[in-house]
């Protein structure tokens, strides 16, 4: 948990400030039954009203330099640590956002969402006491002890016996706590991961009446969390009347041996009610440091699971030259796109999904793959702009490998459509933009007409800056997948990547886009996967893909007559297109 804490370091010197405030509040608690015990055994015992006055007098100071600091310490704490969390937000934002997506899959996006609130939120809590309670507890209660040594030391040995209780009570809740907080993390991702799904997949769970079986499930997730909370709210229960019972019979056992020293002589009443104001003090102080001990094990659950993501450094990285600086930026052209015997594994997964592929494309021309579900097609296109890094062979642009080049130099040059299209809350225009940000209105409007999708806006009211949902939700997927186009046609890139991106087109939508697109990709690198063989018969060169590997590769003429599995691939379109 400290090693979060360097993320306090912009807060010095509020931080600063705080514990002086602090420390002249606790001074000022610790002086108010001093002049307590002097009222009553120089001031009430003599009748001596003046005195009471005056004592009374500066005992109304001293409490309101206690209370104008206390205002002030809680001020700069919640500054601080508000700071704090916003700060350690933005940094694991900022470093989640450089992970390849194979540290995405590995912490899944829910856990992503929950580590970057709810535990930021427990770690924010906990600054905020520990600031409060790390100079006062241990002031007050050192600060109790030598004035209450000091009015009668024999008496003292009432907190000999007390305290070492109050420890072991201390230890024993934090360890049962301890495990039982870390498993509230988890089942807060479990039940946050329960609840995105069934969110996002609405329409597929009501279509197929699953509306009972998610119920159930979260439920379940609910009713688990709920449990745990139970156990852990039952033991941080237990501990507050286990204490105030501690206390109280810590003050008994004062005023019964008080009593004694009082009779015997030793002791003046006045000095007694100081005695156990300072006796409650202490015990407050180690009360407060219960409370913190419990809440610790919480935030150091949190902790770790913060400090799990930032210890994970991305995979993908950019090249850094002999001065420590990246690659000089490259040309935007790119005259070759090569794959040279080119293998990728998904992490943990047994067999390669790609083995050996081999070929290269040059502008003007189209590389069309094709194969059967799941046999890599996607995944060939997601390592061009470096998604996932390869295990075997290279990628080559112009000759240079794509984990040599700066990743935003290698993505700059690539417009990516990917098979679901993803569009971002926000207007039309934004979501364009995305492609190339200083994009002016016609360079948008020529993106939309070229994708077809001119018409459909045009009729939007707002146009442009009409509003799209979350997602793109109150779009068509045919809407989403022109926006997608258009969005990577904005870029004008020297390589296009369209993975399955007609699918959802109607066949003269599809056509007529193909016709627009014609002249606008003349000059670039092409490479399409697509399910429907009319679509890339006149492709320069189609790469079949069998589970993985390169089974043929040729124009449509050639494949028909030396590939297998692109004949049974034709063949079985045909004879689906026939039944139709
Ligand atoms: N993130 C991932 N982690 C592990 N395995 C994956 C991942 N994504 C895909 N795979 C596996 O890799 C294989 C190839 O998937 P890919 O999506 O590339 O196939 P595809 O040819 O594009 O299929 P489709 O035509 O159905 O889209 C599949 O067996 C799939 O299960």
């Amino acid at each position: 948990m400290l090693k979060l804490y360097r993320f306090l370091h912009p807060y010095r010197a509020s931080v600063s400030l705080l514990l002086v405030l602090l420390f002249l509040q606790a001074l000022s608690e610790l002086y108010l039954p001093t002049l307590m015990a002097d009222i009553v055994n120089w001031g009430i015992v003599t009748g001596d009203s003046g005195y009471i006055l005056k004592l009374g007098g500066l005992m109304l100071i001293v409490a309101a330099v206690g209370g104008i600091c206390s205002i002030g310490a809680s001020y700069l704490s919640a500054k601080a640590s508000s700071g704090f969390s916003r700060d350690l937000r933005s940094g694991l934002f900022t470093h989640v956002e450089r992970f390849s997506l194979q540290e995405f899959n590995r912490f899944g996006a829910a856990s992503l969402i929950t580590r970057t609130t709810n535990d930021i939120n427990q770690l924010q809590q906990v600054l905020t006491v520990t600031m409060r309670m790390m100079i006062s507890a241990p002031l007050m209660c050192a600060g109790g002890i030598i004035m209450a040594v000091s009015r009668d030391a024999r008496l003292s040995l009432v907190f000999a016996a007390v305290v070492p209780i109050l420890a072991a009570i201390i230890f024993i809740m934090a360890r049962k706590g301890m495990p039982l907080f870390k498993a509230i993390q988890v089942k807060l991702d479990k039940l946050n991961q329960v609840l995105r799904e069934s969110l996002m997949g609405i329409r597929v769970i009501r279509s197929f009446d699953r509306v009972d079986h998610q119920k159930a499930r979260f439920h379940e997730a609910n009713d688990d969390l709920t449990n745990t909370a139970i156990r852990v709210n039952r033991i941080m229960a237990a501990l507050m009347p286990i204490m105030m019972l501690l206390l109280n019979f810590s003050i008994i056992a004062i005023v019964w041996f008080g009593s004694l020293r009082i009779e015997s002589g030793h002791l003046q009443v006045g000095d007694l009610m100081a005695f156990i104001q300072y006796g409650m003090q202490i015990l407050f102080s180690l009360m407060m440091a219960a409370f913190l001990f419990v809440m610790i094990p919480r935030a150091s659950a949190s902790a770790a699971r913060i400090n799990e993501v930032l210890d994970t450094v991305s995979t993908i990285v950019d090249p850094v030259t002999i001065d420590g600086t990246n690659p000089p930026l490259t040309s935007p052209a790119v005259e070759t796109l090569e794959f040279r015997n080119v293998t990728f594994s998904y992490p943990g997964a047994e067999q390669p999904v790609l083995s050996d592929i081999s070929f290269t494309a040059r502008p003007g021309e189209i590389t069309a793959i094709i194969g059967g579900t799941g046999s890599g097609k996607s995944t060939l296109l997601s390592l061009i702009p470096r998604l996932y890094d390869i295990d075997g062979g290279s990628i080559l642009l112009d000759g240079v490998d794509v984990r040599q080049m700066a990743q935003q130099d290698l993505r700059a040059k690539i417009g990516y459509v990917s098979q679901k299209a993803l569009l971002f809350s926000g207007a039309i225009a934004e979501n364009i933009r995305c492609g190339k940000s200083d994009a002016s209105d016609d360079d948008i409007l020529r993106a939309l007409a070229i994708a077809q999708a001119g018409e459909f806006i045009a009729e939007r009211a707002g146009g442009l800056d009409s509003p799209i949902a979350q997602g793109g939700a109150d779009l068509s997927g045919g809407q989403k997948q022109r926006l997608s186009i258009a969005r990577a046609l904005v870029r004008k890139p020297a390589i296009y990547l369209f993975d399955d991106s007609f699918s959802a087109l109607d066949y003269k939508t599809d056509a007529n886009l193909r016709a627009a697109l014609k002249p606008e990709i003349a000059n670039a690198i092409v490479l399409l996967v697509a399910q429907r063989v009319s679509t890339i018969m006149d492709a320069t060169r189609i790469i079949v893909l069998d589970q993985g590997r390169i089974a043929g590769i040729g124009d449509h003429k050639q494949l028909m007559q030396s590939c297998d599995v692109y004949r049974e691939i034709v063949a079985s379109q045909l004879s689906e297109e026939d039944a139709a």
